[in-house]
């Protein structure tokens, strides 16, 4: 809890992404308690993720690339609480520590950026694009298996970079990360999740605490997105059960309408060769064995090995 001799430390990773989502977070403590922003201090934490640049992510491994220095921070008391992009979390947290707080959900859809051409479906036959997400990259060859793709790392500003330097012709990114950065416009168009279901959790901001913290539970209730937190929560329940590995391609969405949630899920083989799909409907508080359930589906139709083959 703020006090006036002690300011709220909010923790995150240093990226400009990172930072705009804890000033959010901030912004939406400020007005929900009606506190002034020097209650708040912003720390920004170096991450592996961030450090080792030069190694694609499924080479580097591990879970938690981008949180575990920062969930340390938080069990050390070194901060009060952490801002995530939810999209890069572990399904589980470690002891001790819980998410129960989302804001509301920014735009789910990928992004498709490129100085060139207008859309996926205009790309020339083998162009090459940029991409270092096991999903995307896996959901591009199954529908354009001429393209080439190519590892593309780093912030936005060094992705754009590369496209301008011809490195490839287009990339994707999350439309949630350019909103927030006021960076749209980079954006020629964004693409259906019929088209490209986006990773799970995409767009949505989870803010951690230390679950004996009962101040911050308090402090963070008042801006918990109720819908945002129905929609997560099915989601992450599909991937615990796939245990969604970096090396595997899923994806998930969950999309509310009054109390009913429909959820769409697929999961991919890293060559797009092979993709296997599914979707769920029911009531919004059943959302958690919806994941489950539609997961055990997937899995069952895909058979074994599929994953990891
Ligand atoms: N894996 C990196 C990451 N984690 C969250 C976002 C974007 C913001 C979001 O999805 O909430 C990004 C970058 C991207 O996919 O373009």
């Amino acid at each position: 809890m703020p006090t006036p001799t002690r300011p709220l430390r909010i923790g995150t990773r240093g990226s400009a992404l990172a930072l705009a989502q804890a000033h959010e977070t901030r912004d939406r403590l400020m007005t929900a308690h009606g506190l002034p922003a020097d209650a708040f201090e912003v720390v920004a934490i170096k991450t592996t993720g961030d450090r080792v640049l030069d190694r694609p992510l499924k080479e580097i491994g591990g879970k938690g690339l981008f949180t575990r220095e920062i969930e340390d921070a938080l069990m050390d008391g070194r901060i009060d609480i952490a801002v995530h992009s939810m999209k890069d979390m572990p399904t589980l947290q470690p002891n001790g520590l819980v998410i129960d707080c989302l804001l509301p959900r920014e735009d789910v859809r990928d992004a498709f950026v490129s100085p060139h051409v207008a859309s996926i479906a205009e790309l020339p036959q083998g162009a090459v694009v940029g991409s270092s997400s096991l999903r995307r990259r896996a959901q591009l060859a199954h529908r354009r298996p001429d393209l080439q793709l190519v590892e593309f790392r780093g912030n936005v500003q060094t992705r754009l970079q590369k496209l301008a330097d011809g490195v490839a012709v287009a990339t994707f990114l999350a439309m949630a990360g350019l909103s927030r950065l006021n960076m749209r416009h980079v954006a020629q168009g964004s693409i259906a999740p019929e088209d490209m279901l986006p990773a799970v959790a995409q767009g949505a901001i989870g803010v951690e605490r230390r679950a004996e913290d009962h101040d911050c539970a308090a402090l963070l209730s008042a801006i918990h997105d109720g819908a945002t937190g129905l929609r997560i929560a099915a989601e992450r329940a599909f991937l615990k059960r796939l245990d969604g590995s970096c090396q595997t391609p899923i994806a998930g969405l969950a999309d509310l309408e009054g109390d009913t949630l429909m959820l769409r899920g697929e999961i991919l083989r890293p060559d797009g060769s092979e993709v296997v799909s599914g979707q769920r409907q029911g009531d919004a508080r059943d959302g958690e064995a919806m994941g489950d359930d539609l997961a055990r589906e997937l899995l069952s139709r895909a058979g074994p090995g599929f994953l990891h083959a």
